[in-house]
């Protein structure tokens, strides 16, 4: 564990987050434990050789020159840490974005260095990679790869007249690549990386709408077990876990929370904290709270600006898996990783005509225009037909490789909550990622990051269908598991009563129940697009409760035995 390399920087970001919002001006009193030092890295008590540095050092003439001297023009914003200025690198042409760090809150040199160091380990299409640096004198300027487009909360929150509204599949396509950046932060980088305060600001969408985290880094590095003291609790009102704003301990499950507000946000087309709004809907986590516990109410949530233009059963998925990250405890959450396996597969656009939008009751006349082809034109002005193509390609490639997943875990009232989702269990995406940082993390810490990983979603998938415990639904297979309530059955009883939760009926229990009744015609499997598979949904259900009821988690690993798991190896 690392500690906040810039701990001044920290009070000036806490000084602008505090103008930002007057409630989080409750935390600034807050004393911290001193850093967990055990758990620093070996280069934090070494100073970094510069040439070990991946990133190119600059000198400052170099960046004045490429901001054309700092000036206002090229101003992009400004955030807690300092200045950012939009540039071009004059030797090499290419377009940066260089932060100015602010010079009150300079720390020196080796902690600056340090953090270099580890930012330019990282490298990932859902990140913004860091490319340069400079520390000449006292200046301090970090220069990272420029990132043409907008960011979430302008395009989401702050919808301008002349901008369409993102569609559905975009929206997921966002949380999805947004999850997989912090994934990556959290599995691949060493130390892991807390984001620790991931906003919609955050999150640069590229021109195809591919996530981009930025902003991290200047921060907190930790483990999941891990309590960082942060010097003051920093979190945006509205972002953060529940747990860092009472004791200001971080760990990555805080992230998972953060991202369960963004990806309540994008489906609601509503923001984490609106004053504009009745009282009782100021706090977005706090309005949608009953909502998760009412699955009829689900689609009350989507955002209007969608014109139910979605599947159903898609927004019952996406609204589960942020009822997840939005845990009141945080062992409960799911781990990014899984989070990106449920929303990899949310984020496919089937084929056209292969999925019902939600039906969209007796519409005044313009809407009733959109009915029948403004649905798909709204779809192909929004995602493109580039995209629909990658899409569908995408779709016809992993719809034939699917793995219904299930989570359950507990919740602070001791009653737990479940929800199934789709799983692509080819997972070509994430091996790819994996494969390709597997290389740098092994040369650092490969013997610790194999073991954390060894409950992946990817190695539990695998195992399932090693055992062949997995429900395969192939499409146009009409397989039906036959033995799968048998195993459910005999594993329930095998484990006995002790631990029999499967009489309770979770809120997405009872949602998934009704959809399965409702949808018994068409479709067996609530979630599946065009599976033609027969398994049933109860029965998948029970499958999936007896071996959590047994302990045996899988899908959205249960983030208790995932700890724990994490807690021995450590
Ligand atoms: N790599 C980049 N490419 C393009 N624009 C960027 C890039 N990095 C930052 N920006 C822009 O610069 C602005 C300021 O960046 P900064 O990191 O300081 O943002 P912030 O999120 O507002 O601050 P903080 O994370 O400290 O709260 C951002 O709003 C973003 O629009």
């Amino acid at each position: 564990m690392v500690d906040c390399c810039f701990p001044c920087f920290s009070s000036q970001k806490s000084k602008r987050i505090n103008s930002k919002s007057a409630e989080s001006s409750k935390h600034d009193n807050f004393v911290a434990k001193p850093p967990d030092m055990k758990n620093k890295r070996p280069e934090d008590a070494a100073p970094i050789d510069p040439a070990n540095i991946k990133a190119t050092h600059y000198t400052f003439r170099e960046l004045a020159t490429a901001t054309k001297n700092f000036r206002q023009e090229c101003l992009l914003g400004e955030g807690g840490f300092g200045r950012v200025y939009k540039g071009v690198i004059p030797a090499t042409g290419q377009a940066v974005a260089v932060k100015q760090l602010d010079r009150n809150g300079m720390n020196g040199n080796k902690e600056f260095l340090n953090e270099v160091y580890t930012l330019s380990q990282l490298n990932h299409e859902n990140i913004v990679n860091l490319v340069g640096y400079c520390a000449d004198g006292d200046q301090r300027l970090l220069v990272y790869e420029f990132v043409q487009g907008t960011a979430l909360d302008n395009r989401l929150l702050e919808n301008k007249g002349d901008q369409t509204p993102l569609d559905w599949y975009t929206r997921m396509k966002v949380a999805a690549t947004a999850a997989k950046g912090l994934e990556y932060l959290h599995d691949n980088a060493n130390p892991p990386i807390i984001f620790k305060d991931l906003k919609p600001s955050d999150i640069l969408l590229d021109g195809d709408n591919n996530a981009k985290l930025f902003g991290f880094g200047l921060g907190q590095h930790g483990n999941d077990k891990m309590n960082l003291a942060p010097t003051r609790v920093m979190g945006t009102y509205g972002y953060s876990a529940p747990e860092y704003v009472r004791t200001g301990q971080l760990t990555l499950k805080s992230d998972v929370y953060s991202f369960g507000v963004v990806l309540l946000e994008l489906i609601t087309g509503r923001q984490a904290v609106d004053t504009t709004r009745p009282n009782d809907e100021q706090n977005l986590v706090s309005w949608a709270q009953p909502i998760f516990k009412n699955p009829k109410r689900f689609s009350d949530m989507a955002d209007p600006n969608l014109n139910k233009n979605f599947p159903e059963k898609d927004l019952n998925q996406a609204v589960a898996i942020a009822s997840m990250c939005l845990q009141e405890e945080a062992e409960a959450r799911p781990l990014m990783s899984d989070v990106v396996t449920a929303l990899s597969f949310l984020s496919i656009v089937p084929p056209p005509g292969a999925v019902q939008p939600m039906p969209i009751p007796k519409a005044p006349s313009m809407d009733s225009k959109k009915d029948s082809k403004g649905k798909q034109d709204h779809r192909d002005s929004e995602s493109g037909s580039e995209s629909d193509r990658r899409s569908e390609r995408s779709y016809s490639r992993a719809s034939s490789r699917r793995t219904m997943s299930r989570t359950c875990s507990s919740d602070s009232d001791g009653s737990y909550s479940s929800s199934s989702y789709l799983s692509d269990s080819s997972h070509s995406d994430r091996e790819v990622s994996i494969k390709r940082t597997s290389r740098k993390h092994s040369s650092r810490d490969a013997g610790k990051k194999h073991s954390s990983r060894k409950h992946s979603t990817k190695d539990i998938i695998r195992k399932q269908k090693s055992t062949k415990k997995s429900v395969a639904v192939e499409e146009g297979g009409n397989k039906k598991s036959s033995e799968l309530k048998k195993k459910s059955t005999k594993k329930s009883s095998k484990k006995g009563s002790g631990n029999n939760k499967s009489n309770k009926k979770s809120p997405l229990k009872m949602w998934s129940d009704k959809s399965s009744k409702k949808s018994d015609d068409d479709e067996s499997i609530s979630i599946s697009r065009s599976s033609s598979s027969v398994i049933s949904e109860d029965e998948i259900i029970e499958h999936m409760e007896s071996r959590v009821s047994g302990n045996i988690s899988f899908g959205l690993i249960s983030s208790e035995s995932t700890n724990s798991n994490r807690s021995d190896e450590e």
